[in-house]
């Protein structure tokens, strides 16, 4: 099933709307690091993001050393940026950390 990648003007408009959140360089991702406590906090963190992404069936890539989770989020389906990225960030946003 292949999903429309967002436009220039939907992306901004999005980002605008998604403060934690960085573009990568060539545009075609979205990024946010996040920090816990501790590596417990880190990963109940992550093992709540991916019970949500597998039942949207929408995956990020992510790193994580100890207390930091690097998150990228990107369509492979759409070659870049889908709203489905920016609505997994949105609940990615709901459950973090307070900056
Ligand atoms: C076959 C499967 O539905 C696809 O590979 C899904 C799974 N998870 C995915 N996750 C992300 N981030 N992008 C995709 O295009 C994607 N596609």
């Amino acid at each position: 099933m292949s999903i429309a990648r967002l436009t220039d003007a939907e992306r901004a408009a999005a980002l605008g709307t998604l403060p934690g959140w960085n573009l990568r360089e060539d545009g075609l991702a979205i990024v946010r690091t996040l920090k816990f406590g501790d590596f417990n906090e880190a990963f109940g963190f992550m093992t709540r993001v991916a019970i949500e992404a597998d039942k949207r069936d929408h995956h990020p890539e992510w790193f994580n050393v100890y207390n930091r989770v690097e998150i990228t989020l990107t369509t492979h389906d759409a070659e870049g940026l889908s709203e489905r990225d920016v609505a997994l960030a949105r609940f990615i946003d709901g459950i973090a950390p307070a900056a």
